[in-house]
């Protein structure tokens, strides 16, 4: 089975949600939450601050990840790992290969032309809009 992860970053008002642009496949050239492949034998959340710092320079000083939601799609033997925190504080971001930017709420990110993973992330939204994430 392949590990991945994937890391829904808020800004600190929470009003907009950090994306990446994908510059290679899968999804290339659609937007997608920061995240990548865990390595074997990785710590989960060790993993998801590593893919994070790598990305976009945010650090385990700037932000709490929580476990959010798992997938497994057991027939492609993958499993996806999503993880959610809020920044403490405004970053500078630094970017590694994917270009960087913030969304707000007002998208369809159940739009596949624009977003990565076949209406998976417009679902992850909807289930954060019910969560009361603390600060
Ligand atoms: N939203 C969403 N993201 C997905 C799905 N499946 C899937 O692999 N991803 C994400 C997880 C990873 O963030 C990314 C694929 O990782 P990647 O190919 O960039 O991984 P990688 O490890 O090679 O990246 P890197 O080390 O080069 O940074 O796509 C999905 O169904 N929905």
């Amino acid at each position: 089975m392949k590990s991945y992860n994937c890391i829904i970053v808020l800004n600190k008002e929470k009003d907009r949600i950090l994306f990446c642009k994908r510059m290679k496949d899968p999804y290339e050239g659609l937007y997608n939450f920061v995240g990548g492949k865990i390595e074997e034998g990785e710590d989960s959340l060790a993993a998801a601050y590593r893919e994070l710092y790598e990305e976009t320079g945010i650090t385990d000083k700037d932000i709490i990840l929580y476990p959010f939601m798992d997938y497994i799609w057991h027939f492609q033997q993958i499993r996806m790992e999503v993880y959610v925190g809020v920044l403490k504080n405004e970053v500078e971001l630094q970017r590694e290969k994917h270009p960087l930017c913030w969304l707000d709420f007002s998208q369809d990110f159940f739009d596949m032309k624009l977003f990565a993973g076949e209406g998976n992330i417009g679902h992850m939204i909807e289930i954060l809009k019910m969560t009361k994430l603390s600060d």
